[in-house]
């Protein structure tokens, strides 16, 4: 019996949520660009695409703070400071997201899933506006029945609130649903759901490994779950 089976052992999951940055698509390169753009208006240094990597998967307005404090600790960031950076960043990102590309491994575990008939979500901390855009330039706006943003509802990841909405929209309990991740606040928010995890070793998770959050499953590529 693989591990996966054990969570599902009569059938398969009968919802699949995905996180995006880092779990299906290798967004830091986009990321970095529009953060070191941000940066060079206001006369910094770049961060680039090393840092960047640290410090993506709590939303839009944290990684520009972040950028803008030079490391994951932003708490003495000036708040009209950041809300122009965060405008700035938003307009380089949405004029050029081309090099983002999928994971090796996504395109087969989601066109298997939809044969499957098995609805799917998405779930990111990622602003919303983006969204659409960047699903159908991966060929992916068909795949998703749910598509949820940081700014989608009052509060973001780690916080359940989106899993939950998203388990009572599509009348699955949680026990038969997967959250599939690279973060700690996706293991966190699927635990606070009671959603089983699995989670890509490949993502971004401020550079410490994924396996330390103890997901339910740790994959190197989606196919694995195929
Ligand atoms: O925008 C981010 O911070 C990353 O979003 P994610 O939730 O898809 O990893
Ligand atoms: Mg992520």
């Amino acid at each position: 019996m693989t591990r996966l089976q054990k969570f599902f052992p009569d059938k398969s999951p009968q919802l699949v949520m995905f996180d995006l940055d880092g779990t299906l698509i290798d967004s830091v390169p986009d990321l970095a660009a529009a953060v070191d753009r941000m940066l060079q208006q206001r006369g910094r240094a770049r961060a680039g695409v090393d840092k960047v990597r640290l410090w993506v998967g709590n939303g839009a307005r944290v990684l520009v703070r972040r950028a803008l404090a030079g490391s994951i600790e932003h708490a003495m960031v000036d708040e009209v400071e950041a809300d122009a950076a965060l405008a700035d960043f938003l307009q380089a990102y949405a004029a050029d997201h081309s090099r983002s590309q999928l994971y090796p491994g996504v395109r087969e575990y989601l066109d298997y899933l939809q044969q499957q008939g098995t609805p799917l979500a998405l779930i990111t901390n990622k602003p919303s506006s983006f969204l659409p855009d960047l699903l159908a330039a991966h060929g992916l706006q068909q795949h998703f029945t749910w598509v949820l943003g940081g700014d989608s509802l009052p509060v973001q990841k780690p916080d359940p609130a989106a899993l939950h909405q998203v388990l009572a929209e599509a009348q699955v309990s949680a026990r038969q649903a997967l959250f599939v991740g690279d973060s700690r606040s996706d293991i966190l928010a699927a635990r606070a759901a009671g959603v089983p995890v699995a989670a890509v070793t490949y993502g971004y998770n401020h550079g410490r490994p994924i396996s330390e959050e103890n997901p339910d499953l740790l994959v190197d590529s989606l196919a694995a779950l195929i």
